[in-house]
Order: structure tokens, then sequence, then C-alpha cells
């Protein structure tokens, strides 16, 4: 490792660490070893194949931020990519690749295309209609439905064939985080774009909505910016909550809302909560809000789970066996975001350790992520830790066994996994050998009786809790 690359890639991942969550940045960049800096040209190696294509589908724009900041707009950057020799058995061997695609036209990556940092001038308005932020991965092909969406997806896909036409204007999406609300109306949006040309489709963040009207405001260049956005034809604003206490931006916008929705041009918003709780809205922008339809995204169940996840490794073009989706599906339930991470991190330890996605890996790898996190128990931890304090094996709790030593701690397991994590009765059920769920409601009753009466039985419940937490 040469002292000047160490310098130079120390200097990227600061860039790289502010723009991308923890978890990505320990997977994709911590394994990163800088070679050498020849001239303005870094070269990284990186463990796979696999890994390099990683990087170049989802970082690219990013890495081009890095290596700007770095090194400056000539930087450029080499992978040595450590290939795996499989049946021949020689040891791993080092490549050169260079970089195949040129930042500009691969994919957009997860980062923020940079806000208008300089004045707001008509070029900068020209360059956001060529652009429209939309990212053509979001489309209605890959967003799966299920009840969670149905009345979001639905509508969405009523506006996306007729535009401002629909009773559905303007349509508001809301729900928690990572519900999916920005593929959601950015699927809408590509949807019109790519079927009408001349229709102008404009998806902007409701905070780069904000700065390009202070900047506006700043080189007196309001006008400019109002009759833009009075051009537009789809209007999709994401994260409006963002505007709550914000008068002036609020102010400017019932101005363009009124002027789009007076010409049936059609508006799509989301919000992390309900039009009603938008507190620090004004009202008769609220009242706006809610003259089309409100939708929320709720999270998904397990069907619904089961086949984003099928979908999600069949355009990664990877096989994992049924028993491994069923896992996961029942195993994470927060949101589709957290979904997608984890099959992410199992991609790259499958891809770290050259070995298959098996039921082990992903055990490993959700134990590891929860772990990392600090977020809540997993199921898995309640049946280890239950299993050691009892003397038993997991295997035991997940038995058909009715011998006394079996049923207990296994009655303990499904009353704590019900209590410490977010499971339902029915993924509860799952991870005990497939049992149904009225089994797990009885447990829960049992041990619930027992705490109340036996001081001794709330006594081991509360050591087994603190030993989760
Ligand atoms: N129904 C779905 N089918 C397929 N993928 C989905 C679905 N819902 C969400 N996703 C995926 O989950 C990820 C998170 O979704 P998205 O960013 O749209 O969530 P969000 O609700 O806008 O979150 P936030 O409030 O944090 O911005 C994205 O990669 C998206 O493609």
């Amino acid at each position: 490792m040469q002292r000047e690359a160490v310098t130079v890639w120390n200097r990227c991942l600061q860039v790289i660490q502010e723009n991308i969550p923890d978890q990505s940045f320990r997977t994709w960049f911590e394994p990163i070893v800088p070679l050498r800096l020849n001239g303005s040209e870094l070269t990284i190696q990186v463990p796979s194949q696999f890994f390099y294509e990683w990087l170049e589908e989802n970082y690219v724009h990013l890495l081009r931020k890095a290596l700007n900041f770095a090194i400056g707009h000539h930087g450029q950057l080499q992978y040595s990519i450590i290939v795996d020799k499989g049946d021949e058995g020689s040891k791993p061997l080092t490549v050169n690749v260079p970089t195949t695609k040129s930042p500009q036209t691969a994919k957009p990556d997860n980062v923020d295309a940079d806000i208008l940092k300089s004045p707001f001038e008509m070029k900068d308005l020209d360059s956001l209609q060529l652009d429209s932020y939309l990212n053509p991965a979001y489309t209605f092909d890959n967003f799966i439905e299920g009840d969670c969406n149905r009345l979001g997806r639905s509508a969405g896909f009523a506006i996306a064939q007729n535009p401002g036409t629909t009773a559905f204007n303007p349509l508001m999406i809301y729900g928690g985080v990572g519900l999916g609300k920005t593929h959601l109306v950015q699927a809408v949006g590509n949807y019109i774009k790519n079927n009408n040309q001349d229709k102008f489709v404009l998806y902007v963040s409701s905070e780069k909505f904000t700065n390009q009207f202070i900047n506006a405001i700043r080189t007196d260049s309001l006008r400019d910016f109002m009759s833009f956005y009075m051009q537009v034809d789809v209007l999709i604003i994401d994260d409006v909550q963002f505007w709550a206490g914000k008068e002036k931006t609020q102010e400017t916008f019932f101005h363009i809302f009124n002027h789009l929705h007076g010409a049936k041009k059609q508006i799509i918003m989301t919000s992390d909560r309900a039009p009603r709780d938008l507190q620090g809205m004004q009202d008769r922008l609220q009242s706006r809000f809610k003259q089309g339809l409100t939708a929320d995204l709720q999270q998904p169940d397990l069907e619904t789970r089961t086949a984003i996840i099928q979908k999600k490794l069949q355009s990664e073009g990877i096989f994992i066996e049924n028993n491994v989706i069923e896992y996961l599906a029942h195993s994470i339930n927060t949101n589709v975001r957290e979904l997608e991470g984890v099959i992410v991190s199992l991609m790259a330890q499958a891809s770290l350790n050259r070995r298959e996605i098996d039921l082990d890996l992903a055990r490993n790898t959700l134990r590891n992520i929860v772990v990392d996190s600090e977020k809540e128990v997993t199921i898995d931890t309640v049946q280890d830790v239950v299993a050691d304090h009892f003397k038993v094996t997991v295997a035991d709790l997940k038995s058909k066994s009715r011998k006394k030593e079996a049923v207990f701690p296994r009655q303990i397991a499904m009353f704590l996994a019900k209590e410490q994590t977010e499971l339902s009765l029915k993924s509860i059920g799952y991870h005990f050998g497939g049992r149904d769920h009225s089994t797990v409601i009885h447990a829960i009753q049992t041990i619930s009786d027992l705490v109340s009466n036996n001081p001794q039985a709330r006594e081991t419940v509360e050591k087994l809790k603190s030993t989760l937490k």
C-alpha cells in the first residue's frame, strides 16, 4: 500500500461516509484497499467482480464526487479486482480493470443530486427541465402490490395513464419510512415521461424546492422561479412535511399549486404523516392537500414481503432457496428498505466469503445487522438466550417434542418473542417449527398467567429479558 494512495483514499472516504448510511459504508467501502496513486489516478483493490460491479452500478456518482474532492476533476479511478480462480485452485490473482462506465451515463446512485448551490439562474432551470431528477429504476413493474399499498398504487397507476384528468388531483401518498412513497411517485413520473414525450414531469424534494426558492429570492429571480414551476405538467413533491413552519415556502407553493390545479396539471405529493397531522402547515394548504385523494402506505404483510424479496433477487440474477426467502420474510417486518438492506448485505457476505446464501448465512447476517445498529431483539436471539438458560437446544424449541423440558422453554420463548419483537403470531409460529398461531396464543396466555401468579416464573422471565437487552 502506498502512503499517498492511503491519504487520498481516506479523503474520499470522508465524503463517502457523509453521504450514505453506516451499514452501506461498512459493507461496500471498508473492505476496499487503496493500492497506489499514479499522478491523478487512484487504484483501489476490491474483493470480487461482484463487488466491483455493485460499486459501479450503485455508487459511481458518489465515487466521482469523492474523487473530485480528494484529487480534483481530473481524478481517475482504477479497480484492482481479486479474481477467484475457483476449480483451478490457485491463489487469488489481481487484475486491473478500468472504470467501465462514465459517471454521466450510469444509473443515479442514492446520493441526492446536488441542490442548486449557485445563484438561481435560468440555466439552472434548463438543467432542471432536462434532468427532472427521476430515477428510472423506480417503475410500476418492480413495485410489488399488496394490501399495504393497493389504494395508492391503483390511484398512481390511474394518474400515470391520465395525468391531470382523474379525480385524484392532488394525490397525497403518506406513510412511515422506507415503505415505498418515493418509489411509487417516481414510478408515476417515469411512466408519464416515457409515454408522453411532450409532458414536462418534474420530481423534486420539498427541501430542494425550498432551497431553490431561497436562492431565487437571493438572486432576485423569483419571477423566473414561479414561471418555471407553472410550466410543469406533472409536479411531484417528496416529503412535504419538511415545509412545516416554513411560511414563505408554503405561500409560494400555494400559488403554484392553485395555478397548476386550475390548469388541470397533475400534482403528486408525499409526506411521512397524514395531512391532518401536518403541524405547522397553513390550513389553506392542508385543505388543498386533502382535495384529491389521500392514500397511506402500510407495512407490507408476509406475502408482499416474500414477493418483494423474490423480485429483488430476480433483478439481481441471484437464486436462493425458498426456505431462506421464507426465513427472511418472516424475520424482517419493519420496512422495505430494511428488507432490501438485508438482501444486499447477504449478497455482499456471500460474495466476500465465496459461499452460497443459505439459512446459516441469513441467520448470521441478520444477527450482525441487528447487533450493529443496536436495534430491537430478533427472534433468533430470543431462541438462543432461552435455549441457553434452560440448557436445551434451539432445535428442541422448534421440535414437535411434548416433553416438559422442551414445552416450558418453548412457551417462554414464544412469549418473549411476542413481547420483544414486532413479529406477528403467524411469523412466531413459523420460527417454532411451523406451529400455527393458536398454539402461539396458547403459549403466551399460559406464560402471562404464570408470570402474574408465580414469583419464580416472573423472576425467570425478567432475567431473560435483561439478558436480551
Ligand atoms: N412495494 C414495493 N415493491 C418493491 N420495492 C419497494 C416497495 N416498497 C418499497 N420498495 C423499495 O424500498 C426502498 C425504500 O422505498 P422508498 O425510498 O420509496 O421509501 P419512502 O417511503 O420514500 O421512505 P422515506 O420516507 O424514508 O423517504 C426502495 O428501494 C424501494 O424500491
